[in-house]
């Protein structure tokens, strides 16, 4: 049996520069992985299957839909393995669950199989390139522009979904502008939470406002994480995360947001953690 983690991608900024005549967007954005994931599993099988177990498996598909299966029937359309996907994160909630997962599963079977991973799984969605090796990279193109960046530090985060499935569709369907600024062409130095949480002060989620438009509940997420050094969606949300100086901060916050609204998805973790 192997096992692989498909964390959590949480976009610390998402400019969004242009957009393609194909109708996608390109992107200039800082990503990061979580300590926080889903946990793929593979063994050996005659025929592919699934089982979705986990706190979060509710409303995810298990048949052809899922990205896992699709990832696995995109290494080889015809091998069998039999898979479990382990959900702790929500869906549809703007930090790659499904890319994460997909990328999860391209790593676990590609080891199980013996085949290498494949050069470019774009086509099974724009945020699978960036989860096949999660680490902190700046992502350019719709996704598929990976600069690997070393050197950030650890981040103690706290994530919050309010509950609410945004499909990433309608939000940049709903994004009005397209050419908005990127990031500098040469990051400054990014190596502890101050310089990092300084840069951040000059940088932006440009999908917020057409996600709180169709999600006003992300304006209350905001709202309740405005204690954090930093609070932001992630993604086309509508999770959004704060980010706090040190890990005891991170779970006070998560506690109080959590008390305070039981409906809630809560979670402290760390981002980019360390290996
Ligand atoms: C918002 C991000 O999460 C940022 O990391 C990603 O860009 C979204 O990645 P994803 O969920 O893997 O997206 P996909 O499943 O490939 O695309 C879903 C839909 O989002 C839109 N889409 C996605 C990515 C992109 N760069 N431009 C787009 O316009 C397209 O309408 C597309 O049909
Ligand atoms: N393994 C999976 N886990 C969760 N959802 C999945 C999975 N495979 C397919 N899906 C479908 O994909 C949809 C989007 O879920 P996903 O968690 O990938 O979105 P997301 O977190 O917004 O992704 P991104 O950040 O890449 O935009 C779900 O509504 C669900 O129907």
């Amino acid at each position: 049996m192997i096992e692989e983690r498909a964390p959590a991608k949480i976009n610390l900024t998402l400019h969004v520069t242009g957009q393609r005549p194909d109708g996608y967007h390109l992107l200039d954005s800082l990503v990061v992985f979580a300590a926080l994931g889903d946990m793929v599993r593979v063994e050996e099988a005659e025929t592919l299957s699934l089982a979705v177990t986990g706190l979060m498996a509710a409303g995810v598909p298990d048949g052809e839909d899922n990205l896992v299966l699709q990832a696995a029937r995109f290494l080889d359309p015809v091998r069998g393995a039999r898979i479990v996907l382990e959900k702790h994160l929500p869906s549809a909630a703007g930090i790659g669950g499904g890319s994460s997962d997909a990328a999860a599963t391209l790593r676990a079977l590609s080891a199980l199989w013996g085949v290498p991973l494949p050069r470019n799984c774009l086509s099974l969605g724009a945020d699978v390139p960036m989860c096949l090796a999660p680490g902190a990279q700046r992502v350019s193109g719709i996704g598929e522009g990976a600069l690997p960046l070393s050197g950030l530090p650890s981040l103690p985060a706290v994530l919050v979904n309010p509950g609410l499935s945004v499909p990433t569709p309608d939000v940049f369907a709903a994004l009005k502008e397209k050419n908005h600024p990127p990031m500098p062409a040469r990051l400054p130095a990014l190596g502890d939470f101050g310089a990092l949480t300084r840069f951040l002060d000059t940088t932006r989620n440009d999908l917020t406002a057409p996600a709180s438009a169709q999600a006003p509940e992300i304006g209350t997420v905001l709202e309740a994480l405005e204690d954090a050094r930093i609070a932001r969606m992630s993604g086309s949300g509508a999770t959004c995360f704060g980010l706090y100086p040190d890990a005891a901060a991170a779970r006070a916050a998560a506690t109080r947001i959590g008390e305070a609204h039981p409906d809630w998805w809560v979670a402290d973790t760390t981002l980019n953690p360390a290996p």
